[in-house]
């Protein structure tokens, strides 16, 4: 027998010269299969996202968070790395020292696809697409894309963690139980973060002396001096939208520019870091009302999806500049030309479009007061630099069969602990993204998980904790949260982590889980418990998890899919009143519990079908009896 260390786990192994799972013969085929196993033992977990202005969060989504434990696989022979767009010079260098570097630029998709199956690395920027079909065409041989960058959102991870294995690929006759494979998919989340900064202070610049539009004027021949009369910075106030790495770097450097002040919105963001930084954190419509400058950087999610909107302009000031370098999708482009034409924006700067490059019929693109570059954020020297190295280590250590330090798709963990803990895993992500779900504008300062077990402090808490921290931070930043990270993303963010184990004997591993959010302010009051936390609990029942408790009151129905929280008065027909409105619209309840206090207050929570429409939500508070409510929603 030998001992092979797959995931920081020691597992038994015969050297077989075939695999019992496929019949492929060799070595590496047998570890290939055996890593399969581990893979095929998980099954795809929940996230979704919810933010302060918007009711919704995802309880079950398979993409992003699609959290099977994917291990990279030493490649044998001379790695092929595939190179599909300019990556620096150090980098290459790195690369060119283990394997053969293929640099291909501008394929285009089919291209791509034919590349694939030659390669063992794939490395990408922003413009490439790695989808389904790429993974497929790669027949198994890819084992680690590496994105040169933060965002993640042009490769599939699903399909990147679920790729077929090589060769037992899908034929039932020699490999009868279809293991996924799993590529690797490491990111660069770091190197260009002060590149991102620097360039939305450039725009903040331009903008504000029509730099570009008075450069074009000189080239044109004219000598325009009373038309580009700019505004100064000294005095205004600059609101950062999301203050996570790129927004706190660009309030440091706002502070110097001469801002009166540096507000931030962020319900997630750490106050010791913003004071820190002399940043005020505000409130969504705080923001609105006192900025003169906006600098937008939070991640694009389905909630933060055209959060910039005709309503969000409206509430701003006559006159106020935009500055994006997030993510095009953040703005609802339409509504941004339209608060343009009627001067309640004065001028906006965009590094990046909802389509990129933006098509001719793009609203924004043709107007003169609109400063646009090809999303040029990270383009800097120096951060290309950096990430080409950042991306080259991580993709050297993926193919060595190293852990990598930035994989986004692979959660590590000892194949026995997660036997054990994987059906929890679903309750420990649901319970997060609930939980977070119910935080008011404030945000929260830190996580308290409370293990119901027979094992008291021997349980390893290491992947339930992971899953809790993803299931709230994957809702509100870019980080893609595995075992390996999960900790230091939340230590960052300054947010503290308490675990408590309560006895349960005879209940088997874990009898339920609690998870509490210490906040001044909640979405739903019933959801803080007498310690006036928001805290939520739940239970796995069979293979299905179930939410049990929403603060003090007990619940029990399915966590996943839509929730409708209540909170009413005990009193005949309120419950009817609430499923009439909901059935007027055809949204039907699949499940439902009522939780009722000896003072008539009660909480009823309903599954549902499907999400309902807005109207019908905003219908709810008014019937009788009905004196709150909040959806967990999910949008797969
Ligand atoms: N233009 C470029 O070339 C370029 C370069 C780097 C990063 N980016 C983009 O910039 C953005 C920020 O990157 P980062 O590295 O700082 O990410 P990050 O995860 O460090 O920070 C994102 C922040 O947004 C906050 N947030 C989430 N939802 C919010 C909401 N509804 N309202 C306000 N804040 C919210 C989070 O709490 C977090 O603090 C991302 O979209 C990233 O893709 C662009
Ligand atoms: O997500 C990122 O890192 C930035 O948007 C930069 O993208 P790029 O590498 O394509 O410039």
């Amino acid at each position: 027998m030998q001992h092979v260390r797959l995931g920081g786990a020691a597992l038994q192994m015969p050297v077989a010269a075939s695999c019992r799972r496929c019949h492929m013969n060799s070595w590496s085929a047998v570890e290939r299969c055996y890593r399969g196993v581990l893979a095929s033992t998980s099954s795809t977990v929940s996230t979704g996202a919810s933010l302060a202005p918007v009711r919704r969060v995802g309880l079950r989504q398979a993409t992003r968070a699609a959290a099977s434990p994917v291990v990279a696989v030493a490649a044998s022979e001379r790695p092929t790395i595939l190179v599909t767009e300019k990556l620096g010079e150090p980098g290459i260098e790195l690369l060119q020292q283990i394997g053969d570097v293929d640099k291909a630029y501008n394929l285009t998709p089919e291209q791509l696809q034919e590349k694939i199956a030659t390669a063992d690395a794939l490395i990408i920027r922003s413009a490439t697409q790695v989808t389904k079909e790429v993974f497929q065409a790669a027949g198994g041989r890819l084992k680690v894309v590496g994105r040169a960058g933060v965002g993640v959102d042009n490769v599939d991870l699903a399909s990147a963690t679920d790729m077929p294995p090589p060769l037992c690929q899908p034929s039932p006759s020699t490999c009868k139980q279809r293991a996924p494979h799993g590529c690797l998919v490491v990111n660069a989340p770091t190197a260009n973060t002060v590149a991102a900064a620097e360039h939305g202070i450039a725009l903040i610049c331009a903008l504000s002396r029509n730099v570009a539009q008075a450069d074009a004027s000189v080239k044109a021949g004219k000598w325009e001096r009373t038309k580009y009369v700019g505004v100064s910075i000294v005095g205004k106030t600059l609101a950062i939208m999301g203050f996570g790495k790129v927004g706190s770097e660009v309030a440091r450097r706002g502070t110097g520019l001469g801002f009166a002040n540096v507000i931030a919105y962020d319900p997630y963001a750490s106050e010791v870091k913003a004071a820190a930084l002399g940043v005020k954190l505000v409130s969504w419509e705080e923001a609105l009302a006192q900025g003169d400058f906006f600098s937008l950087h939070m991640p694009q999610t389905p909630q933060t999806k055209g959060m910039f909107n005709d309503d969000a302009f409206s509430k701003m000031k006559k006159g106020a500049r935009v500055v994006n370098v997030a993510r095009g999708g953040v703005i609802d482009e339409a509504a941004l030309a339209r608060a343009l034409d009627n001067g309640q924006v004065a001028q906006a700067a965009l590094d990046v479009f909802s389509k990129e490059p933006p098509p001719p019929d793009n609203p924004l693109i043709g107007r003169s007061d609109v400063v646009c570059t090809p999303h040029l954020g990270a383009s800097t020297t120096e951060a290309q630099e950096g990430v080409a190295l950042e991306i080259a280590e991580a993709v050297v250590s993926a193919l060595k069969g190293e852990l990598a330090a930035t994989a986004v798709n692979a959660p590590m963990v000892p194949a026995e602990v997660l036997a054990e803990l994987q059906p929890f895993c679903q309750l420990a992500q649901g319970l997060g993204t609930a939980a977070v779900q119910l935080v008011g504008s404030h945000g929260f300062t830190d996580i308290h998980i409370t293990y119901a077990t027979s094992r008291g402090d021997d349980l390893d808490t290491r992947l339930l904790r992971a899953m809790v921290i993803k299931g709230i931070l994957e809702q509100i930043t870019t980080s893609t949260v595995n075992l390996v990270n999960a900790d230091l993303l939340a230590k960052n963010r300054g947010l503290r982590i308490r675990e408590t184990f309560v006895s349960a004997e005879g209940k088997g591993v874990l009898a339920s889980l609690k998870v509490s959010l210490g906040t001044s302010d909640t979405k739903f009051s019933a959801a803080l418990g007498t310690d006036k936390r928001i805290s939520v609990a739940g239970t796995v029942k069979g293979t299905q998890s179930y939410l049990t408790r929403v603060g003090t009151f007990d619940v029990d129905l399915s966590l996943q899919g839509i929730i409708l929280l209540t909170r009413q008065l005990d009193k005949p027909g309120v419950i009817a009143a609430v499923a009439n409105v909901l059935s007027k619209e055809g949204v039907n309840i699949s499940y439902m519990s009522v939780s009722v206090t000896p003072d008539n207050d009660a909480v009823m929570a309903l599954g549902l079908d499907q999400e309902p429409p807005e109207e019908v939500l905003d219908q709810l508070p008014s019937l009788e009896g009905i004196t709150e409510t909040c959806v967990l929603a999910e949008k797969l």
